[in-house]
């Protein structure tokens, strides 16, 4: 999960807070701001260029009214067709700009990512709340640089690739547990995938549905989204107000911050400090952490860079389970909708494969239309439509806009994804959009066409760190699940397929809602290979 960190929603989600003292206190505020904001304006803008164009807005207010409570990127696709690249809006003094294009995010945010790579700041959630530490969210500076250096030497591709042992036996060992329980799919899903990362992270072993771990960080995080969406607060818009006594913002307000620090201490400092316990008495396997703490430990045994490596780790799973655990989960989807993509998928693994072995990673480049089959789950339901904003930290100019420093940046990857002037009938799930086919029918990926796999994971210096391993253990999971079952709807009473709605549970990382499939194993031999990989797995 990349948590709940889109700024977009964050204005007017009322239900979370003591309505109408929140709200009261925060117009003053907002008030104040946007005066002080636009004295700021006219003093920073010497040519006079104009701001992007954006809906008109009220005074004070500005756009506050027009933010759809959910699904934004649908309202500020439609803005795009009428303000073109850029979409200016001022949200209660806050300048929020939407990229439209991809051109114009590559434009800001990679090329001068100089100006483009920091973060907003939401000070309930970061000073109050505790979440001060993670990479994902802190603003650029010396300790986001460390951060990432940390996460780059383990994640970059090459180094990714030793981690391919590890996500192939979960996709196997997955595939296994389905046979019994493929009903559980998605409890499933999230627990192989969380045992990946918390194996890379800390080796540690996760070995069942209900982990200790992995439960503690689904509460931290459930706990973050309890204060509401980060940046809504009038604390957000004027930190000063949270040195007023909690109660003023409703009666359970005080024991959100708590369960948010609480949260915070359990998905960051306990494993940290379990990890490091481990490693001083020589059991712990080799992880991340344990390669971390080796560099930064001196001669005389002090560990330096503990707040980065524990921060470090800890992202890991808090950026990388739940995004990677959605894909699953809509590719699956997918399936169900789409049963003549996944007949076709299966004909080339079995063309390749011949049932006498499981896929590997070498079959990779052999194998197009699952590559394809990748890209277009990632492009049909991003799951991360608006990514995580970026914010500027100086003033620019950009086609003749003015873009005034401390700008809240925000890319509409789903308005990318489905402009349909790049992919045709955007609705339908269809890899054969990146495929080509040469004279004796052999398939290969287009490289004319713009990969959503350049889209969905950011831009700039604040691109995904887990880029590699999120596509590494899609490939091999869906490449696994594909050649061993068919993957087919449940049937009602009279036989037929009870398809998915195709609802989704919005927000900064999307989620299909609760579906139901079967998983049909496609041969006896292909299952017993099953066995054979798991069997060598458990005596490994
Ligand atoms: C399908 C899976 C994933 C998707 C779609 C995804 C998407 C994203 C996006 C959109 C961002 C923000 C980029 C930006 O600000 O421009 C991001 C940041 C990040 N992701 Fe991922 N991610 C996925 C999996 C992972 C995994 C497996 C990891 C594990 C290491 C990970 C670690 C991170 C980190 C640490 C950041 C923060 C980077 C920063 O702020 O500098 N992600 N991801």
């Amino acid at each position: 999960m990349i948590m709940n960190f889109s700024s977009t929603e964050f204005i007017f989600n009322t239900k979370d807070y003591s309505v109408s003292m929140t709200w009261l206190v925060g117009l003053i505020v907002a008030t104040l701001v946007y005066q002080r904001h636009s004295k700021s304006q006219q003093k920073l803008n010497p040519k006079n260029l104009p701001y992007p164009k954006g809906p008109t807005g009220l005074p004070y207010l500005g756009n506050a009214l027009q933010m759809p409570p959910t699904d934004q990127w649908i309202t500020f696709a439609e803005w795009a067709e009428e303000f073109g690249s850029m979409t200016g809006l001022r949200v209660l003094g806050k300048n929020i700009v939407i990229l439209n294009t991809f051109d114009a995010a590559m434009d800001l945010l990679h090329k001068r990512g100089a100006i483009y790579s920091s973060r907003p700041a939401f000070p309930l959630l970061q000073q109050f709340g505790g979440w001060d530490f993670l990479v994902s969210t802190a603003p650029y500076g010396e300790y986001f640089l460390t951060q990432r250096r940390m996460l780059h030497q383990y994640f970059n591709p090459s180094a990714t690739r030793k981690y391919y042992d590890i996500v192939t036996s979960h996709a196997r060992s997955l595939a296994y547990d389905l046979l019994e329980r493929g009903e559980r799919v998605k409890s499933l899903n999230r627990m192989y995938v969380g045992a990946t990362v918390m194996l890379i992270a800390y080796g540690y072993e996760v070995t069942d549905e209900n982990d200790v771990w992995i439960n503690n960080a689904k509460e931290a995080m459930l706990g973050a989204t309890k204060i509401g969406t980060p940046g809504a607060h009038p604390i957000d818009i004027f930190p000063i107000l949270g040195k007023l006594p909690y109660r003023i913002w409703g009666k359970d307000f005080g024991r959100n911050i708590e369960a948010l620090k609480k949260g915070a201490h359990d998905v960051c400092v306990k494993p940290y400090a379990a990890t490091k316990e481990r490693i001083l008495r020589g059991e712990a396997m080799p992880s991340i952490m344990s390669r971390l703490i080796e560099e930064n430990t001196a001669p005389d045994g002090t560990i330096g860079h503990e707040k980065e490596i524990s921060a470090a780790t800890s992202v890991i799973y808090i950026a990388g389970a739940d995004t990677t655990v959605s894909t699953i989960d809509t590719f699956i989807v997918a399936m169900l909708t789409y049963p003549e993509i996944q007949k076709r998928a299966q004909k080339d693994l079995d063309n390749l494969l011949h049932g006498e072995r499981l896929p590997t990673f070498e079959d990779r480049d052999q194998l197009p239309f699952l590559s394809a089959i990748v890209k277009e789950t990632l492009r049909w339901k991003p799951v991360a439509p608006l990514g995580i904003p970026h914010t500027s930290i100086e003033d620019d100019t950009y086609n003749g806009f003015f873009l005034p420093k401390d700008t809240m940046f925000l890319v509409n990857a789903w308005g990318v994804c489905y402009d349909s002037a790049t992919y045709p009938k955007p609705d339908e799930f269809n890899p054969w959009r990146f495929l080509k086919e040469d004279d004796v029918g052999e398939l290969s990926l287009r490289s004319d066409i713009r990969d959503p796999e350049d889209v969905i994971f950011g831009f700039g210096r604040r691109l995904c760190v887990g880029r590699d391993l999120a596509l590494a253990t899609l490939w091999i999971t869906i490449a696994t699940l594909l050649s061993v079952y068919d993957i087919c709807a449940p049937l009602d009473d009279q036989g037929r397929d009870i398809k998915p709605d195709l609802e989704y549970v919005t927000g900064t990382v999307s989620h299909p809602k609760p579906f139901r499939c079967r998983f049909v194993p496609r041969s006896p031999r292909k299952l017993s290979k099953l066995r054979e990989a798991k069997v060598a797995h458990d005596h490994a």
